[in-house]
C-alpha cells in the first residue's frame, strides 16, 4: 500500500490551541482568511487515530457505494471516484451533474451519527442533515474543480469535511472575477491586477490528513473552486465525508 506523505502549502491567518476534540484532549486549529468573508478552518487530528481507521473500515465495508455515470460539459462519463448520500427525510432531492443520487437512512448507518455529532460538537450553531461520501480507492480517482453552491444549501453554506485514510492534496482556487469588465467599464483597475496587490493568495493547498477536519464557509462556495487533484503514485484508499446543510 502506498500513501505519500504530503506537506501544506498554506500559511494559517490564526492559530488557536487548546480545544477539545471529541476525546476531550488538545486539538490545534488552523484558521485561514481567505478575504472577502471567506474563511477555511482546518483540524488536522480532530479524530483520534484508531477510531479513525475503525471509521475507515466500517465505512470502506458498509456504505452501499456506487460510481454513477454523471455529465460534465455534455458529455456522459463515470464519476472518478466512488460515492454514497445520506439525507434527512423529507429534503429536497440533490442532483448534480445531471445525477441524482438515491438518499439513503442516517439510521441505517449508526456510526455516521456518531462523526456527525462529534462536528456538531465542534461547530456550535451548525445542523448538517445532509452527507455526501466520496471513496478515492487509489490516486487515479479525483473530483474536478468544483464549488457546491447548489441552490439547495442557500447563500453562504457552512461545509465539513472529514476524511479518513490516505492523505490527498485539497485544493482551493479563486473563482475568476464577474467584475473585471464592469471595472474596465468604470475605468477602474481590473479586479485581476487589484489582487496581485492584495495579501490574499489566490491558491491555497491543504494535506487532508487520516481524522482530519476541513470546515468550509462564509462566501467560500461563492468566490472560490476546490478540487482533489489525481496522483499518479498514490494507491492507498481514502474516505471524504461532506457534511452539509438543506435549507
Ligand atoms: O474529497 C474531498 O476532500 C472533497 C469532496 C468534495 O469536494 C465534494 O464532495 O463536494
Ligand atoms: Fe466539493
Amino acid at each position: 500500500m502506498k500513501c505519500l506523505k504530503l506537506k501544506a502549502l498554506t500559511e494559517p491567518s490564526a492559530e488557536s490551541n487548546p480545544d477539545p476534540n471529541p476525546n476531550g484532549s488538545a486539538v490545534k486549529i488552523l484558521t485561514f482568511d481567505l478575504g472577502n468573508g471567506s474563511e477555511v478552518v482546518y483540524i488536522p487530528k480532530f479524530f483520534p487515530f484508531n477510531q479513525a481507521w475503525n471509521w475507515f473500515d466500517y465505512l470502506n465495508n458498509e456504505i452501499p457505494w456506487s460510481r454513477p455515470t454523471i455529465r460534465v460539459f455534455g458529455r456522459s462519463c463515470v464519476q472518478p471516484r466512488d460515492t454514497c448520500y445520506i439525507a434527512s427525510p423529507g429534503l429536497p432531492d440533490l442532483i448534480y451533474s445531471g445525477y441524482q443520487p438515491r438518499a439513503y437512512s442516517w439510521d441505517d448507518y449508526a456510526p455516521l451519527k456518531e462523526i456527525l455529532d462529534a462536528v456538531h460538537e465542534a461547530l456550535p450553531g451548525s445542523s448538517f442533515n445532509s452527507l455526501l461520501l466520496n471513496r478515492y480507492k487509489g490516486g487515479n480517482d479525483c473530483v474536478g474543480w468544483h464549488s457546491d453552491d447548489e441552490k439547495l444549501y442557500g447563500s453562504t453554506p457552512e461545509i465539513a469535511s472529514v476524511s479518513f485514510g490516505c492523505e490527498r492534496e485539497f485544493f482551493l482556487k479563486k473563482k475568476p472575477s464577474k467584475r473585471s469588465h464592469v471595472s474596465k467599464e468604470r475605468g477602474e483597475e481590473p479586479a485581476s491586477k487589484r489582487s496581485k496587490k492584495s495579501s490574499h493568495t489566490d491558491q491555497h493547498s491543504f494535506t487532508l490528513k487520516h481524522g482530519s477536519l476541513l470546515v468550509m464557509r462564509g462566501n467560500t462556495q461563492r468566490d472560490w473552486l476546490h478540487s482533489v487533484p489525481k496522483r499518479a503514485k498514490v494507491e492507498a484508499t481514502r474516505i471524504n465525508l461532506t457534511f452539509r446543510h438543506v435549507v
